[in-house]
Order: C-alpha cells, then sequence, then structure tokens
C-alpha cells in the first residue's frame, strides 16, 4: 500500500484480534456481549452496513440480532422494541440504524436507549458525560479516528485540528476529543465565509460533509493528516469520500482512504463499544 495512506482495514484486523481476545474472556465469565440492531425500511445502504456490522459481530464472537421493521412500522412500535431491549439483561447493546423514515421522530427514538446500552454514544445522557470529561459510550466514527490517529503516530497536543462539517455524529464529537487531546480546533461548515482560509491552516484535517471530492490540493496545508469521514457514490457511480485523495495525495504527508480508511473503523468500534457496554457493570473490568 502506498506509505501516505493510513490502511483502515489493516488498523481494524489487528483491533479486531484485541476484541476477539476479549470476548473469549469475557465468555469464560458467563458474559456473553450481545448487540441488537434494529433497521426499519428497505434503504439499500443501510441494509449493507446492518450486514456489515453483523458479519463483524460474527467474527469475533459477539451474538447479533436484526430486528428488521418494514417502512410505514410506527414509532410506537420501535419504541416498544427499544423499551422491551433496554428490559432485556442479555442485550448490551442497542444500535438503531439511521436514517429513521421521516414519520419517526429519531431524537425520541435515541433518548428510549438505555444511555449504558447506547454503542452509538447518540444519547444525550453520553453526549453530556463526555463534554464533561466523564466516562460515557463515545460515538464510533469519531472514536475510530482517534485510534487511527494514534496508530498513524499523529501526535495531537498543541496542533491545529481543522473539522468540515458539525453533525451530532462525526463533526461536533471529533472536534470535542481533539479538544480534550489539547489539540487547538476550529469547526467549519456551510456557513462558514472562506473555508479555505481554514482548511489550509489545518495540520490535522477531519472532512465530514458529505459532497464528493469537495476537497482538493489548493485546500490543504503541505505536510497536513487528512480523514476522509465521507462516503459518496461519484457521477459514475464509483465510492468516493469528500476529498479527492488523488490530487492532495503529494502534498499531505498522511491520508485515510475511501474505501478502507475511517468505514472499517467505525464498526471496530461499535464492537469495542459493545464489548464496553458488556462489561461497564462488571468491577474487574471497569477502568
Ligand atoms: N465512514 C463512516 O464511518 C461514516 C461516514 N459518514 C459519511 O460522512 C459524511 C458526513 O456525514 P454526517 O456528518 O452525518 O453528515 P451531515 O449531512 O449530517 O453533515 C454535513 C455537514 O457538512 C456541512 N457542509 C455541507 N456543505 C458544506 C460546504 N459546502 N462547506 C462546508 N461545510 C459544509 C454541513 O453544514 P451545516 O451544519 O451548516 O448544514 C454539516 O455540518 C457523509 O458522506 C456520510 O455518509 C457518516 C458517518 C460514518
Ligand atoms: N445508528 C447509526 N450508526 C452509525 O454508525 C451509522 C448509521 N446509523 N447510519 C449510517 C452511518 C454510516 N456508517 C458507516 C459505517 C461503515 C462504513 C464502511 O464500512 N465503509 C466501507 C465501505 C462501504 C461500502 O463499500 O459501501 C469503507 O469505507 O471501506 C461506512 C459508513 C455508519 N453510520
Ligand atoms: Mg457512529
Amino acid at each position: 500500500m502506498h506509505t501516505k495512506l493510513i490502511d483502515g482495514k489493516e488498523i481494524a484486523r489487528k483491533k479486531r484480534k484485541e476484541l476477539e481476545k476479549r470476548v473469549i474472556q469475557l465468555k469464560g465469565m458467563g458474559i456473553y456481549p450481545r448487540l441488537a440492531v434494529i433497521l426499519v425500511g428497505d434503504d439499500s445502504a443501510s441494509m449493507t452496513y446492518v450486514r456489515n456490522k453483523q458479519k463483524a459481530c460474527e467474527e469475533i464472537g459477539i451474538e447479533s440480532d436484526v430486528y428488521h421493521y418494514e417502512a410505514e412500522t410506527d414509532e410506537e412500535t420501535i419504541l416498544q422494541k427499544v423499551e422491551q431491549l433496554n428490559q432485556n439483561p442479555s442485550v448490551h447493546g442497542i444500535l438503531v440504524q439511521l436514517p429513521l423514515p421521516k414519520h419517526i421522530d429519531s431524537k425520541k427514538v435515541i433518548l428510549a436507549i438505555d444511555p449504558n446500552k447506547d454503542v452509538d454514544g447518540f444519547h444525550p445522557i453520553n453526549i453530556g458525560k463526555r463534554v464533561l470529561g466523564e466516562r460515557s459510550l463515545v460515538p464510533c466514527t469519531p472514536l475510530g479516528i482517534m485510534v487511527m490517529l494514534e496508530e498513524a503516530g499523529v501526535s495531537i497536543r498543541g496542533k491545529h485540528a481543522v473539522i468540515v462539517g458539525r453533525s451530532n455524529i462525526v463533526g461536533k464529537p471529533i472536534g470535542q476529543l481533539l479538544l480534550d487531546n489539547d489539540a487547538t480546533v476550529t469547526f467549519c461548515h456551510s456557513k462558514t465565509e472562506n473555508l479555505r482560509k481554514y482548511t489550509l491552516q489545518a495540520d490535522i484535517l477531519i472532512v465530514a460533509v458529505g459532497k464528493p471530492r469537495f476537497i482538493r490540493a489548493e485546500d490543504v496545508k503541505e505536510g497536513a493528516v487528512v480523514f476522509d469521514v465521507g462516503i459518496n457514490r461519484d457521477e459514475n457511480g464509483k465510492l468516493c469520500g469528500d476529498v479527492d485523495t488523488v490530487d492532495v495525495l503529494p502534498k499531505v504527508s498522511q491520508i485515510t482512504p475511501v474505501p478502507g480508511g475511517v468505514g472499517p473503523m467505525t464498526i471496530t468500534m461499535l464492537l469495542a463499544n459493545t464489548i464496553q457496554a458488556a462489561t461497564m457493570n462488571v468491577d474487574e473490568f471497569s477502568d
């Protein structure tokens, strides 16, 4: 692989081996980590993601159940399912695949999840705890990026991290984690004036916009480390990120590819969070 590319698949493989050992250890203690996934509707991307999550669980010995509802299912049915899973002590993690159909209020559904089982880290309680620096379940994509920074040997302290995108699931939490690790953080978004002025200052550039090849060579500083979170289809239907990888490659010091970058780590951190949720109330494992 090109030496500048941060190999998310390889890092994911290594982390999953470690997690697999942990699962074996837990099973020895009578704890069988279990993830429940709720999927509503038949969006093909969502179905692929859910299948990949299931496969990843299976590979390391985590039990997973997918509850697949048709698109017309009412909100109350989903809320009742969440409540039932909350009450079930053999279920450690609950994930509601987003987006949900428009007639279901996703805020309400997320709020219904037991924060201790919220393996996506989307519940307000977990968001609040994280901001206050308390132990919590952290969203998978930001967590994956932190692990990749560590594995790639990138130092964060004192560096200028620029985040393009401010969603609750990627932009905001990754900014918070980088801040907690002593980066100087700038958030950019669709109303940012002169975006390039900021991206050009980034030692660490995180791009989570959802626009194919939005960031190009003229937008990045020489030697920058770039994380491309975007998952898009270009005009030819080809999978691509938010960064024009080929264009920026000569300028950057390291960059995550799409596919094979941030995506595989997101799923790996879902496994890690499920294990964390399963061990949360076991004294010997609390760290
Ligand atoms: N690899 C992975 O594991 C994951 C990948 N993704 C992918 O990452 C991408 C982003 O996802 P997500 O955060 O959920 O997306 P959202 O659509 O929720 O957020 C996009 C953000 O980009 C900002 N934005 C849009 N246009 C511009 C622009 N022209 N200039 C600057 N900022 C802009 C928006 O600004 P504003 O707030 O002002 O609207 C918003 O904050 C998507 O492609 C998604 O598929 C998402 C999750 C996980
Ligand atoms: N409740 C919830 N939690 C999520 O974490 C969540 C969600 N809803 N909705 C959708 C987004 C998106 N997301 C991805 C996960 C893995 C890849 C991934 O593995 N991508 C592969 C390739 C994927 C492909 O081939 O299509 C890669 O980048 O190499 C991508 C995107 C999680 N999300
Ligand atoms: Mg996530």
